[in-house]
């Protein structure tokens, strides 16, 4: 066994928390030999729901959960951890954009950025989910000013699963026969999910499914899923977004799969001729901790109008936010 991390999970009591504690207490986000102390934060009236929970955790006597730490107060959710994954945020309701979510959720992750710039370890990793995660994830790491902008991540891992999903589907294959999907941009219905590289057994993926599926079907049904899960289930996603969470941080710590790649929300630094500084979905390869963007992919203009237009939609929301920044 390895000297225990610790991880943070905001949002603890909610509905994605309930789904995420136990995996990663399980050991199924860094490994069944890496032990994990978790620090949990509410705001103080899911105290005590929160207390349930932990309890719950205690009861499980996971061999890798080597201790919890439930708490209101931002500076001690994030002393010393290693890993801050930041889901709790308002959920948007039938009808709503994510971005609709921008106000009330922007102030959350100014004063978070800033404890994690003050408090957390300074290779922290953190994974924004609360949306409009990409944007979030923007606004913490601009308050958190002493360490690296990189260290700060958006989720659209999601959105990449529900990708490879629904292309298995369509060709018959499973899961793990899908390699290099791509989830471009924002978490919104601007993403631009693409799979001109794709492959399946090895084969072009846009060799075995015609232009107009690709286009009016797989394109808007990954773009419009978590709306469909919210008009659905009535509430939004929880089990499938923190099994991409877990996903998400297992990939940065560990590495990715040789002659695979996964999706991230990540600092652009002007790849593909995105504006530089958005938090941008890209397709990254992962070694020795540290992410890379996929490069030298060939742009058509079918794809470029559309990473443009998610870019589009980044810079704009960042407009929105920047007076949430911490003057440098
Ligand atoms: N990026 C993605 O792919 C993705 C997927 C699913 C959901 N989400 C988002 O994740 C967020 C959480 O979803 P959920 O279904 O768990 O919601 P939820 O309402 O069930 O839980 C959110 C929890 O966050 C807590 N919270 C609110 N403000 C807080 C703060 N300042 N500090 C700590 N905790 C706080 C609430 O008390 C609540 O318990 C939402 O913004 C949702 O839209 C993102
Ligand atoms: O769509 C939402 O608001 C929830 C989440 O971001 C999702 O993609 O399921």
């Amino acid at each position: 066994m390895k000297a225990p991390v610790r991880v943070a999970v905001t949002g603890a009591a909610g509905q994605i928390g309930y789904a995420l504690l136990f995996r990663i207490a399980a050991g199924d986000m860094l490994g069944p030999d890496q032990p994990v102390i978790l620090h949990l934060l509410e705001i103080t009236p899911a105290l005590p729901a929160l207390n349930g929970v932990v309890m719950e955790l205690n009861d499980c006597a996971f061999p890798t959960l080597h201790g919890v730490v439930a708490t209101d107060d931002v500076n001690v959710a994030f002393k010393d951890v290693d890993f801050a994954l930041l889901v709790g945020a308002r959920p948007r309701g039938p009808g709503m954009e994510r971005k609709d979510l921008l106000e009330a959720n922007g102030a959350i992750f100014a004063p978070q950025g800033k404890a994690i710039n003050d408090h957390a370890k300074r290779d922290v990793r953190v994974l924004v989910v609360g949306n409009p995660a990409n944007t979030n994830a923007l606004i913490a790491q601009q308050n958190a000013p002493d360490l690296d902008p990189r260290r700060f991540t958006a989720m659209v891992r999601l959105d990449h699963n529900r990708a490879i999903s629904q292309l298995a589907e369509k060709t018959g294959a499973l899961n793990t026969d899908i390699a290099k999907v791509t989830i471009w941009g924002n978490h919104s219905s601007t993403q631009y999910p693409d799979i001109h590289q794709t492959t399946v057994k090895g084969k072009p993926a846009l060799s075995l499914v015609d232009q107009t599926w690709y286009e009016n079907d797989f394109i808007p049904v990954v773009q419009q899923r978590g709306a469909a899960i919210i008009k659905a289930r009535g509430a939004s996603s929880a089990a499938s977004a923190a099994s991409a969470a877990i996903d998400h941080m297992r990939n940065w710590a560990l590495g990715t799969a040789a002659g695979d790649w996964v999706s991230m929300g990540i600092p652009s630094d002007g790849s593909y001729g995105i504006e530089p500084g958005v938090i941008y979905g890209y397709p990254v390869t992962v070694s020795n901790g540290s992410y890379e963007i996929v490069q030298g992919l060939e742009i058509n203009a079918f794809s470029r109008a559309r990473m443009d237009a998610t870019d589009r939609e980044l810079r704009e929301e960042r407009a929105a936010v920047e007076h949430l920044f911490a003057k440098r």
